[in-house]
């Protein structure tokens, strides 16, 4: 008899990320203790008793009565529900109109442009404050007007920010790539644009309810909001304050009631942003640098010549479903002037590992173990784990530097070259202007730049791709760090220009005074053969294997180099040899973080796997002179004992 296959349970809803958990909470019970209202007190909030005006609690009237004997806890509550209703029904009015309004202007521009700028502006010009008494003069107080002058007062404010956040959001790649490719106009504008523009909108929704329900409480203190003897929580401070310096609490309650509720709505937008913005919420909430941890470890081999060293490195991406391990075990020893390429697939970890040697990881991400140590330039070995946030940002810059893949978007467009320049040498080094701009001028000439005095008072879009990324070495090169960080710096150049690049790089390696270390990112297989002495090989996290570059790019032993190897063109006619001029694809994709195979996880894809593979991952094996390191049971080193 067959089995009858159970199906999995499958998630209705998606599950609430933990940070929401305690606002939520927080916020409902705000919500819902008003609408409870009947449920906690029988008291009638109109309910007249002259004979116990402002009496004290008591076991009958837990918070008291107030000026007129009415119950103090049922007018709160029963208050609570109509300034609650108001303030949220006035302020998602406001939000859908305002936010559909400015998505439409940003993305048909044109008239539409035009009619969500002026129709805001008309708004905006009046103080609300007075339009809101305007025209509850003209209709009358109550519930509906109030909820009408709000809704009116507030669209402009989601308009505006709409306005430019899709404006923003419309001008990238992505929302260009939806419209190659036909998708409607509505279902760009909703689908693409509006999810990226919710964090600024959730937010200005948090600060226009916190706001209505302020005003709303104003206008009610005035007379001119909710219609006594219905109660309002404005209502309550209004009839309180003739009598507080008697019977404090008679203010205090309903003071309390809405500090507590702006405060709730405020701390659920705010963590509701940093849900709904990936970006940099899941780890600490802000996309701020995370610092690196303390070292566990204590490399021996740091001889006098190591610019920096990377031991076990670990790298965490705090994801709703738990921690993941984007980088597993990461060792490099990058030293005075030679250059370390590091290459592997998107997604291996390359950036990562980098941008943990500058104290720079995203958010999301943190250092969950291993050690990474810089050697600074007074020669002491420093620990980054141990430096604080202030001595972190000493290193960058002045120890280590790094260049970018994007020179079109690493300089600031509003800024001079010459200007971003100083501020980066001033910024670690205080001396006078003019010493600064000549220093600066000194740069640009060393990177190559032809007439350095002219183009320092030039802005970057005055400038071709291939002199903005001289620009941006030279910027690198203010401080003279030990340690240069490349991400990629040619990628997005074109090939002669690529080729100056690379002569730049390696005519600065050899001209350096104190001998530069070039940590070298790169998918290109045939320029890292020109430029490196050593290259490090990644795969789904970690250093598969590692040595020098001749060695590991002529004699591969790791089966994922040599796939790497016959996948990737190249110039170099030591490459083309040992692939044999044919271009392969390297079968299947590598894993994600948290979907690695159990052993190795290159064996999915590895044609020499052997069922011991899946065991147990394998260690980094050293060479006979070890000098180069492989983590594969069938690699030649694998006979030797294991590196770490
Ligand atoms: N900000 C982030 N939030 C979440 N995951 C991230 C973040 N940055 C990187 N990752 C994940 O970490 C892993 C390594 O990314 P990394 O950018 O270091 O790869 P890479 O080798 O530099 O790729 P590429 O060559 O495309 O730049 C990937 O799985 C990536 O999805």
């Amino acid at each position: 008899m067959t089995a009858i296959p159970v199906p999995k349970k499958t998630r209705l809803l998606p599950a609430i990320p933990r940070r929401m958990i305690l606002p939520s909470i927080l916020l409902a019970a705000l919500i819902l203790i008003p609408f409870a209202a009947p449920l906690i007190t029988g008291a009638d909030p109109v309910q007249i008793s002259v004979r116990d005006r402002l009496a004290l609690p008591s076991w009958e009237h837990w918070l008291g009565q107030d000026e007129f004997g009415r119950d103090r806890l049922a007018r709160v509550l029963y208050g609570g529900q109509v300034s609650l209703t108001v303030a949220f029904v006035a302020t998602t009015l406001a939000c859908i109109f305002g936010t559909l309004l400015g998505l439409i202007g940003a993305y048909f521009r044109g008239p539409f442009e035009f009619v969500t700028t002026r129709l805001s502006d008309v708004v905006l010009c009046f103080p609300p404050i007075l339009l809101a008494l305007l025209v509850v003069t003209l209709f009358g107080p109550g519930a509906g007007t109030l909820v009408a002058v709000l809704s009116v007062l507030y669209f402009p404010s989601f308009a505006r920010i709409a306005f430019s956040e899709a404006l923003r959001v419309s001008s990238l790649d992505f929302v260009e790539a939806s419209r190659a490719l036909g998708t409607p106009s509505h279902r760009i504008v909703l689908g693409t644009i509006l999810p990226n523009i919710a964090g600024p909108v959730s937010v200005q929704y948090s600060l226009t309810a916190a706001a209505a329900i302020t005003i709303e409480s104003g206008l009610s203190f005035l007379g001119l909001g909710v219609v006594p003897p219905a109660p309002s929580w404005g209502q309550m401070i209004r009839g309180a304050r003739q009598f507080m310096n008697q019977d404090p609490l008679g203010i205090l309650i309903p003071c309390v009631a809405l500090i507590l509720t702006i405060y709730a709505i405020n701390f659920f937008c705010d963590r509701l942003r940093d849900t709904l913005d990936p970006k940099g919420a899941l780890g600490g909430g802000k996309d701020e640098t995370s610092v690196p941890v303390a070292a566990r470890v204590t490399p021996s081999d740091e001889t006098a010549d190591v610019v920096a060293s990377i031991r076990g490195l670990r790298l965490q991406l705090m994801s709703p479903g738990g921690p993941v391990d984007v980088i597993q075990d990461v060792s490099l020893t990058l030293r005075a002037n030679q250059c370390t390429a590091l290459v592997g697939e998107s997604g291996s970890g390359k950036s990562l590992s980098s941008l943990a040697l500058m104290g720079l990881l995203p958010g999301a991400i943190h250092q969950a173990g291993g050690a990474l140590r810089l050697r600074r330039k007074s020669g002491q070995m420093v620990d980054l784990g141990t430096l604080t946030a202030k001595e972190l940002e000493d290193v960058r810059g002045n120890d280590v530097a790094m260049i970018f893949q994007e020179p079109m978007t690493s300089l600031n467009p509003i800024h001079k070259v010459g200007a971003q320049m100083v501020e980066a040498i001033l910024s670690h080094r205080p001396m006078p202007y003019a010493d600064a701009r000549t220093r600066a001028i000194d740069l640009l000439e060393l990177v190559g730049i032809n007439e350095p005095a002219r183009r320092f008072d030039g802005y970057p879009h005055e400038m071709s791709g291939g002199m903005r990324q001289r620009v941006m070495i030279a910027m690198a090169l203010t401080c003279e760090p030990r340690l240069l960080i490349a991400d990629e710096p040619t990628t997005a150049l074109d090939v002669t220009i690529q080729a100056e690049i690379i002569e730049l790089l390696q005519r600065l390696r050899t001209e350096y005074a104190d001998g530069l270390s070039l940590l070298f990112i790169s998918h290109n297989l045939g320029i890292v053969s020109e430029i490196a002495d050593r290259v490090a090989v990644m795969y789904s996290g970690q250093v598969v294997e590692e040595g020098p570059v001749s060695q590991v790019l002529n004699s591969p032993h790791h089966p994922y180099t040599v796939a790497l190897l016959e996948s990737m063109p190249s110039s170099h006619e030591e490459l083309h040899s040992a692939r044999g001029d044919r271009l392969r694809a390297i079968s299947g994709t590598p894993p994600l973080p948290d979907a690695r195979p159990s052993g190795c996880a290159f064996r999915d894809r590895c044609p020499i796997a052997i069922p011991s593979c899946a065991d147990a991952p394998p260690p980094l094996f050293n060479s006979a002179d070890g000098d180069r390191q492989v983590r594969c049971f069938r690699a030649p080193e694998a006979g030797s004992e294991a590196a770490r």
